[in-house]
């Protein structure tokens, strides 16, 4: 009682503007930081891998995906040290150390120079500097993760009950917040960041609403769940009575508002068993969309498609907050939290047939390479003349002199014949490479025949033709070039550069990112709104936990499931969302809103508690006064 009252009085120290809470300043701002530092990393990460450590792209793609799912999967720990033992607050200051020590270890990681021994300019000891980076990364995934369903809740628990649009529309400037942070960070460098992040946190220090923690809760919920399952075990009997819940199993033992509330959290948290798959196909963007993008043209564009989604974000939350779902209720339609996440859903999956239609006009470009039994060639004539060429048994090539033919043959065996029409013919015998392409070039004359480099310094030819994306060429230089003669070299197109502009993959961030403002701005709110107030940041961590799932999913895909065609594979994931969208508006359909602050009243009720209830309302009721007058602007004179 003594606690309850305390943390009242706390909530007394409130200061307004504009009818939010001061304190949310500081904690939409230290989000904007974080996030800033967080993907600002991120968007180097696969590249560091790549370049830095030497990781090839599967396994470089494989550590990040699985970085990105230990990011949310820690969550849970957050959640369980706030609930349980620090508070939120403190929680968040004290990962915040965390992360900032990580980040520090990070980039001491990136330092060649402290085992560059030679100064050769490549690291001597790999070892050291990929344990310093797993190092500075589970310590980043344990600062940001343990942090994320903090901030969130703790930002929630700064509005009082009948705040519930304000608190809404916290969530959405909180979500604009993370995008307006991971867009600057892909145009800054994001070093100085998490300790911005931790002082301007602490700087609110004095105006937060802060909630004790209630004991080790986690803890309390896993023993109550654990003995209402053994104890209907042992009931098991058709002679017993059955109950309305099997959570009510735990009764003869536990707390009635324990249980209440337990349930509250389980009815949401089956509720999510089908979301991970949305975020299943959300991360590919970063993966399966970014290498789409290589075999695409546009320079650009490339900087664009980085930036779409946080851009998106930032004009789509208030189009959709201000105009669609105000418009959509106007029109007497129940725009309900589930039915938006549906929707949010369904958006996803028209992203991914987008993306499949894409796929398709950039196959129809890609060039035609040669399966595994079979072999391609191309040949180059480099001779004086124009040669005719024939290949065993059938295949004739007319090519003139430095020119070659119009594009790769292909055998569907290895061993062939070449006769060249020259005077005498000459034949000559060649095994093709299984399943490779190869490029035979006819010499000018192999006995005046010369190496020649093409290199800045004394003999140098400069090109300033620009390449195309994608395109693989094949310089032919004679025998008697020299260094002002260069028009003399002619090039061979090998392969044709991208065709297929990467503006076309806008459509399918568009739609993914409308169905990530319909599915992840909600389920945020939902999440809080639907989660008793000891365990908002628990039901917090177990919605970033869908994410982390559905990163493991992408790991599966990418290690099993291999589609011959990239667009069905995009259409296999698309018409799944379907399935799990129909599914989940079924489970939708079912769930009942609660008001969790309600249901705990009820109960405390049933239980004989009434006096501190009542006590409770009073304060609150007092609060609710003061807290109106503040908002209009009312100072209170104490006499
Ligand atoms: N929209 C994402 C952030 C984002 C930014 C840039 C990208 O290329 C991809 C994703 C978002 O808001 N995520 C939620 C979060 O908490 O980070």
């Amino acid at each position: 009682k003594v606690q309850h009252s305390s943390a009242i009085k706390k909530k007394k120290g409130r200061r307004y503007c504009c009818g939010y809470p001061i304190s949310i300043f500081f904690i939409v701002v230290n989000e904007f930081c974080e996030r800033f530092s967080y993907y600002g990393m991120r968007a180097v990460l696969v590249l560091y891998f790549r370049y830095f450590l030497l990781w090839d792209d599967d396994l470089a793609t494989s550590i990040y995906h699985a970085f990105v799912a230990l990011c949310y999967l820690t969550p849970i720990l957050g959640a369980i040290i706030a609930d349980s033992w620090l508070g939120k607050f403190k929680t968040i200051i004290y990962l915040s150390i965390v992360y900032a020590i990580g980040q520090v270890t990070m980039a001491i990681s990136t330092i060649h120079d402290i085992t560059d021994a030679n100064r050769d300019g490549t690291p001597d000891n790999f070892t050291f500097h990929i344990a310093l980076s797993m190092l500075g990364l589970i310590l980043i995934a344990l600062g940001t993760g343990g942090i994320k369903p903090c901030v969130a809740a703790f930002g929630g628990d700064q509005f009082q009950e009948h705040q519930s649009r304000q608190l809404n529309t916290f969530f959405s400037v909180f979500y604009l917040c993370i995008n307006a942070g991971s867009l600057l960070s892909t145009l800054i460098t994001p070093l100085k960041s998490v300790a911005s992040t931790l002082m301007v946190f602490i700087a609110g220090s004095g105006m937060y609403v802060k909630t004790d923690p209630e004991g080790n809760i986690m803890w309390s919920v896993c023993k109550c769940i654990g003995f209402a399952i053994k104890n209907r075990f042992r009931h098991r009997s058709s002679s017993y009575p059955k109950r309305e819940h099997w959570m009510d199993w735990a009764n003869e033992k536990y707390d009635k508002l324990l249980i209440a509330q337990i349930k509250m959290v389980l009815k949401v948290l089956f509720l999510y068993i089908p979301l991970p798959m949305f975020w299943t196909l959300f991360d590919q963007k970063g993966s399966r969309w970014t290498l789409q993008a290589t075999t695409m043209s546009g320079d650009f564009v490339s900087i664009l498609i980085s930036t779409v989604n946080p851009i998106l974000i930032l004009t789509l939350v208030p189009i959709m907050d201000r105009l669609i779902f105000p418009l959509i209720q106007k029109c007497g339609l129940n725009f309900s939290p589930l039915k938006r996440m549906t929707v949010g859903m369904l958006f996803a999956a028209m992203a991914f047939v987008s993306a499949a239609l894409v796929q398709i006009e950039i196959d129809k470009t890609l060039p035609n390479f040669p399966s595994s039994s079979e072999s391609q060639l191309k040949v180059v004539n480099t001779y004086s003349t124009t040669l005719n060429v024939t290949i065993s048994p059938n295949e004739h090539l007319l090519i003139e002199s430095f020119g070659s033919s119009a594009d790769y043959v292909t055998f569907d065996h290895q061993d062939i014949t070449v006769s060249l029409n020259t005077n005498p013919v000459i034949t000559k015998a060649f095994s093709l490479i299984k399943g490779g392409r190869q490029t035979l070039i006819i010499p000018s004359d192999p006995t005046v025949m010369r190496d020649f480099v093409l290199r800045h310094g004394e003999q140098w030819c400069e090109f300033s033709r620009k390449f195309g994306f994608g395109a693989s060429y094949t310089f032919l230089i004679p025998s008697t070039v020299f260094s002002d003669d260069c028009e003399s070299i002619t090039e061979v197109e090998d392969m044709k550069p991208n065709s297929v502009h990467m503006a076309l993959q806008i459509p399918q961030y568009f739609l993914i990112t409308t169905g990530e403002v319909m599915f992840s701005v909600t389920g945020l709110q939902f999440s809080y709104s639907q989660a008793p107030k000891n365990m908002k940041s628990v039901l917090q961590a177990g919605w970033l936990c869908t994410n982390a799932v559905g990163n493991i999913i992408v790991l599966i895909v990418a290690e099993l499931g291999k589609l011959p065609k990239q667009w069905a594979e995009y259409l296999l994931f698309a018409s799944l969302l379907v399935a799990v969208s129909i599914i989940f508006s079924i489970m939708a359909y079912f769930y009942t809103y609660i008001d969790p602050a309600e249901i705990e009243a009820q109960v405390r009720k049933e239980q004989g508690l009434e006096p501190e209830e009542m006590e409770k309302e009073t304060l609150e009721m007092e609060e609710k006064d003061e807290d109106q007058k503040n908002e209009q602007g009312v100072k209170q004179t104490k006499i």
